[in-house]
């Protein structure tokens, strides 16, 4: 569905020096960027500030051109064929708006239906569906600039699937919306993808985003990837530490000697105890029963490293 080689993509910037006079710069917003996206995946696309996440996306939806590399999505090459690209794909952007500010939701969307010539039928089905699921009924005759942010944001991302694009790319989808509005946005697109088959490409500096939606994630930095894989895999690669909470069912001193536990903490007057231990030494489950071999166990968890976390080791190790 995507296919990215080497991607560069730099912007020449004018500052100013002295008084008078001006030196232009080349920033390389992108540098050797490379992955491929299957149909049907869900993939997360992260980086801190600056990183070249909105480059990237602006490359692959043919609004910027490459300076140099290979790029195809859909099987065309985005900058050259913008107008097919746009019949196949959707795109939402979080902080612009693809609707018209001043008519009601309905208008906007009847005006993109007449853009797209998607057939009648089609698309009423596919707006009655979004109506449903993301409960627009009650605001599709208000004018957008009317709308909260999380209803037009429900607008956006019905405006983008109208025609029944085979992939979604969002960036920054939740971005500003209270946390009833992302969750309800996260489940939609979770069942676009899991349901439709609709394959996802997403950037958010909200790592829950990615947690709900995303199985894989490509991390960026300073215009490079830093990683690319499945999440679990990366949090095995970059956290190797997991954390055992039990709580017993009477206190007891610390629980020394515990095979493959590498520190330990007492809370609680000697009741839950914190074992941190490695996934390559040791399982929860045979560390569970260690435990239980010495006290008798009235609750425990086992406790995952963040993502946040995870994603701040992997810029670490840079
Ligand atoms: N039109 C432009 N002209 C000059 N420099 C640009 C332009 N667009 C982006 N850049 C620069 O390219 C780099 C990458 O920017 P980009 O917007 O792709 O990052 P990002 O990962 O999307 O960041 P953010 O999370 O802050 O949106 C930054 O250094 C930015 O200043």
């Amino acid at each position: 569905m995507i296919e990215v080689r080497d991607l560069r993509r730099e912007f020449t910037v004018s500052t100013k020096v002295g008084r008078f006079r001006r030196e232009k710069r080349v920033v390389r917003a992108v540098d050797a960027v490379g992955f491929d996206v299957a149909a049907g995946e869900a993939v997360g696309y992260v980086g801190p500030n600056g990183a070249g996440k909105s480059t990237t996306i602006k490359v692959l939806t043919g609004i910027l051109v490459p300076t140099s590399g290979h790029v195809r999505v859909c099987g065309v090459e985005p900058s050259r064929s913008r107008r097919e690209l746009a019949r196949r794909i959707g795109v939402v952007f979080g902080q612009r708006s693809q609707l018209w500010w001043d008519l009601p939701l309905r208008d906007s969307f009847e005006l993109l239906r007449a853009i797209y010539r998607v057939p009648k039928g089609d698309y009423d089905g596919r707006l009655r569906e979004c109506v449903d699921l993301l409960d627009l009924g009650p605001f599709l005759d208000t004018p957008v600039r009317q709308l909260s942010l999380g209803q037009r944001m429900r607008g956006e991302v019905t405006a983008s699937l109208l025609h029944g694009p085979e992939l979604l790319v969002l960036d920054e989808p939740t971005i500003g919306l209270d946390l009833e509005s992302k969750e309800r946005l996260r489940e939609f697109l979770a069942d676009l993808n899991a349901q439709r088959g609709t394959t996802l490409l997403l950037t958010t500096h909200d790592l829950d985003d990615i947690e709900r939606l995303c199985p894989r994630l490509v991390v960026i930095d300073r215009g490079t990837v830093l990683a690319d894989g499945a999440l679990e895999e990366l949090r095995a690669e970059v956290a190797p530490e997991r954390v055992l909470v039990v709580d017993l069912e009477q206190p007891s001193a610390e629980l020394a000697g515990l095979p493959g536990v590498t520190s330990s903490r007492v809370e609680l007057n000697g009741v839950r105890h914190h074992l941190t231990f490695r996934r390559a030494e040791t399982t929860a489950a045979a560390l569970i029963s260690a435990v239980a071999a010495r006290a008798e166990v009235h609750d425990l968890v086992v406790v995952e490293p963040e993502i946040d976390d995870v994603v701040r080791r992997l810029y670490a190790r840079r």
